[in-house]
């Protein structure tokens, strides 16, 4: 697997340094140690201490301000832009700590990609929008641009839909379309973890069994985490459940559990939709 620790200076750009050497993917993604979150006072996220198994789908559920959304921004470390916000504790990812100062947070999050609620393609065209990124990272070669951007489409379920009009605005995408997009985007740059926040809610029901379809077919290749409020998609989708609640973590589990015999009330109570 690729790290993240600052590369080291070479007369490449900062863009372009390599990620350094591959090794053998771990069984374990991701491996969460007492994370705390803060927003100046208020404690987000607390003590929260469990693994993500590489090429599975994680769901995070929970209710309203129950912290998931900022456990999320964690791992790429997005709660960075926030005023404020900081963290203690340790998300292990290929023995770096994530949260750690030394990390290169622009390597980090080609790794580590984030796709978010609302589809937010640039306004370019379907073809730029892929390759935006990855010319800013150096690459110039047209027919590796071409041939990259054809593979993150297909991967993306999108190539057969937009292979004729790849020079058209991506804002005459569909919504659903557009997040398919955004996801070919970040599939661009050749992540290990994808990071979904909601992807599916701001889209109509064909749109968004798309999008399932998808999340489940790129487990194979990746490791996926992903926000729902849907209970239905985190069932259907994932093969592990965590359930947060003013920013504990509940409890943890194989999805078919959580969804059929929770340990803890406070997850049936939620589950079950008799909760607040
Ligand atoms: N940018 C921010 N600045 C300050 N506090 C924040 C910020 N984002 C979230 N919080 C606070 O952190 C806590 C957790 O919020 P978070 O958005 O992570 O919850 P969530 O479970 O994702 O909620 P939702 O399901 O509504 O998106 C809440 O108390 C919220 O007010």
């Amino acid at each position: 697997m690729k790290t993240v620790m600052e590369p080291k200076r070479t007369n490449t750009t900062f863009a372009e340094q390599p990620l350094t050497e591959k090794t053998e993917k771990k069984p374990v993604a991701l491996d969460v140690k007492h994370l705390n979150i803060y927003y100046g006072e208020n404690h987000a996220v607390k003590d929260v201490n469990f693994s993500i198994d590489q090429n599975t789908v994680t769901a995070l559920i929970g209710p309203s301000g129950c912290g998931k959304s900022t456990f999320l921004r964690s791992i790429n470390r997005m709660n960075d832009l926030i005023p404020g916000a900081r963290s203690t504790g340790e998300i292990q990812y290929d023995d770096v700590n994530l949260i750690g100062d030394d990390i290169n947070v622009v390597a980090l999050r080609k790794e580590i990609g984030m796709v978010f609620q609302k589809p937010n393609p640039f306004p370019k065209s379907i073809y730029n929008n892929i390759v935006h990124a990855l010319k800013f990272n150096g690459i110039r070669s047209k027919k590796k641009l071409d041939g990259i951007v054809e593979e993150s489409l297909r991967k993306a379920a999108l190539w057969d839909e937009v292979k004729d009009r790849l020079h058209e605005s991506a804002l005459s995408l569909s919504g659903g379309q557009q997040q398919r997009l955004c996801i070919a985007r970040t599939l661009a740059m050749k992540p290990n973890i994808l990071l979904l926040d909601e992807p599916a809610s701001a889209l109509d029901p064909i749109s968004n069994a798309k999008i399932e379809d998808l999340i489940m077919g790129l487990k194979k290749e990746y490791t996926i985490v992903i926000v729902t409020h849907n209970m239905h998609q985190a069932s259907r989708i994932s093969d592990k459940t965590a359930f947060f609640l003013n920013g504990v973590l509940v409890e943890f589990d194989k999805t078919d559990k959580i969804f059929t015999n929770p340990s803890k009330k406070d997850t049936e109570d939620y589950i079950t939709g008799r909760f607040g």
